[in-house]
């Protein structure tokens, strides 16, 4: 058996949450993501990502950080930097989830780093989640979180690189607060930092409202997905190198080989991802 993870005080507790995969919330995000398909019926099957719209971590009002997020010292450590970020994952896709039926969600943090970044210290954190229908696992996950230090002056994208292939596939975006809104209510993310622009500006120093990583990882995945109509997903990976902002143009694009990209309006990698697929 291993040992459960400390920090300080802090141990980590696996958690388990329970939810029925229903339809209105997948329609909700074909919606909002303007998807060009027929509704889905029950008994579809999830789109891969589309999972991170369930199992919900319903915290009340008064257990809620400055930040929105529940307070950390639960499930989270209690990291003392200020800022979080969702930073990327690495996900296995072992069989599909049909839309209508109850999954449950174990989850368990399952490694602490600090790392010494450009932008200042930074302490990554990862949460290991297993999906299961029926009990038999549908999806695992490593989903790594990046707490960083308050802001100190001006506002400075992280240096970046262009895509490192050509890409094949490109479609463009342009994610207006509306759109924010709706994936945070879909997502029940309380993070302030993609729908309190004074929040964002006065107290986090971004330039504006920021782009949910993993609604451009969801972007990028459904370009795979529509160039690809017949490919099974079988894994992904991504990591969010330089942060969107909403009103910001960006292009997801796809190389033929798996590798996606969301470039940024100055034409570098805000994120790097690859999808694994059967045909
Ligand atoms: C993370 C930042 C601050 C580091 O920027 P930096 O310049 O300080 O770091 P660096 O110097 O590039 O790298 C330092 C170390 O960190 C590693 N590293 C660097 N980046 C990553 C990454 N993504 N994933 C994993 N590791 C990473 C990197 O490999 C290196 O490790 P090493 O020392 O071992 O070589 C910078 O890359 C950045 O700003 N990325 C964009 C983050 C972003 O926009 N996320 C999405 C929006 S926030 C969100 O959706 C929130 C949500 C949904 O509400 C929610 O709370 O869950």
């Amino acid at each position: 058996m291993t040992e459960a993870l400390q920090q300080g005080n802090w141990t980590a507790k696996p958690e388990v949450i329970s939810d029925h995969v229903d339809l209105m919330r997948a329609r909700a995000l074909q919606a909002s993501l303007d998807l060009e398909e027929r509704a889905f019926e029950i008994g579809d099957t999830l789109p891969p990502l589309w999972h991170w719209l369930y199992f919900w971590k319903v915290a009340p009002d008064h257990a809620l950080g400055p930040d929105g997020h529940p307070e950390r010292g639960g499930f989270l450590p209690p990291v003392a930097q200020a800022r979080r970020m969702w930073a990327g994952g690495r996900l296995i896709f072992h069989r599909p989830i049909p839309l209508g039926v109850r999954a449950e969600r174990r989850s368990e943090v399952t490694r602490i780093e600090e790392k010494q970044g450009r932008s200042g210290p930074l302490t990554f954190v990862t949460a290991t989640h297993t999906i299961s229908v029926n009990g038999i696992a549908a999806v695992t996950e490593e989903q790594d979180i990046v707490y960083r230090q308050p802001a100190a002056g001006a506002f400075e994208r992280p240096p970046g690189k262009p895509p490192q292939a050509e890409p094949r596939w490109q479609r463009e975006f342009c994610v207006d607060p509306v759109l924010l809104f709706r994936y945070s209510a879909l997502t029940f993310n309380g993070h302030r930092i993609h729908y309190d622009a004074d929040y964002a500006r006065d107290e986090e120093g971004y330039p504006g409202l920021v782009v949910h990583g993993p609604l451009l990882a969801t972007l990028a995945l459904e370009l795979f997905r529509a160039h690809n109509p017949r490919a099974l997903v079988t894994g992904y990976r991504f990591r969010a190198l330089r942060p969107i902002f909403a009103g910001e143009g960006f292009t997801a694009a796809g190389a033929a080989d798996g590798g996606l990209w969301i470039i940024d309006s100055e034409g570098l990698v805000a994120m790097e991802a690859e999808a694994e697929s059967e045909s």
